[in-house]
């Protein structure tokens, strides 16, 4: 197995809606200790890409592998057991919840606690639980808020308060939706000190970001996609530098 193979890997994955070819088979390697980005102009395809990798949409063919498995029909539930969590565009906490109640949901998920109830779950998966939910309250800062309701929160704390939640299912890929949406600067530089350090732990990171500048600052490697398919990928430096890529975003 290569490192590539070690992440999240997808393999001419294509997705239509009625005449539309939304994803047009896209190959896109997600490795550990790395961030990946992915970008483009609207309508590109990303969103629906991205669905397809998290479980939330079935694509019309091609593959998706996990570490190596395939896991192309898997609903995004069992996706989760397996290592992997996402995030939301549209954020969604669960309002009725503290913020603690919010990110302990994330690290039930994992062990599957939540279908059996948290007091259901076997002590040492409470503890583990309880551990994941303490670290992701500290990476993001918001142990100084943990009782408070999660439907008081300013929209920047309640995007870190997603982030937390899917951090706390100890996940080995990350897929992240516009993470930086709605965020201040202040905000905006923690989670990218967050990011680089859970990718230099060794997870593997997916970011769809509309922040060029965010994504040139942070990423690894990035896919440009336009109309469906990859225009560009490769180094940030070089695939943002590259008249070819720039014509595309023009072109929007
Ligand atoms: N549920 C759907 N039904 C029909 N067409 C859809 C659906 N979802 C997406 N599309 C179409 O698929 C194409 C790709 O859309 P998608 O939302 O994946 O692009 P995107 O790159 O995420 O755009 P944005 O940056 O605006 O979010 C577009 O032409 C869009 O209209």
């Amino acid at each position: 197995m290569t490192t590539a193979d070690a992440g999240l890997v997808s393999r001419g994955l294509v997705r239509r809606f009625g005449g539309i070819t939304a994803v047009d088979g896209v190959d896109l390697a997600v490795p550990p200790g790395r961030i990946t980005a992915l970008i483009g102009p609207n309508g590109a395809g990303k969103s629906t890409l991205f669905d397809c990798l998290a479980g939330a949409a079935r694509p019309d063919a091609g593959q998706v592998l996990l570490a190596g498995r395939d896991i192309t029909r898997l609903p995004d539930h069992a996706r989760a057991r397996l290592g992997l969590a996402r995030t939301f565009q549209q954020i969604a906490a669960f309002p009725g919840l503290t913020v603690e109640q919010n990110v302990r949901v994330g690290a039930e998920q994992r062990t599957g606690g939540t279908a059996r109830g948290l007091l259901g779950l076997p002590a040492p998966g409470r503890a583990a639980a309880r551990a994941a939910t303490d670290r992701a309250l500290r990476l993001l800062q918001l142990d100084q808020v943990r009782d408070w309701p999660a439907d008081r929160l300013p929209t920047g704390a309640l995007r870190l308060l997603e982030l937390a939640r899917a951090l706390a299912a100890t996940p080995r890929v990350l897929l992240l939706d516009e993470p930086a949406a709605g965020l201040d600067p202040a905000q905006t530089t923690r989670l990218g000190t967050v990011l680089r350090a859970l990718a230099a732990e060794g997870l593997a990171l997916l970011l769809v970001e509309h922040d060029v500048e965010l994504v040139a600052r942070l990423a690894d490697t990035v896919y440009v996609m336009a109309a469906g398919r990859v225009i560009a990928s490769g180094p940030v430096r070089r695939v943002l530098a590259d008249p070819h890529v720039a014509r595309a975003w023009g072109a929007a």
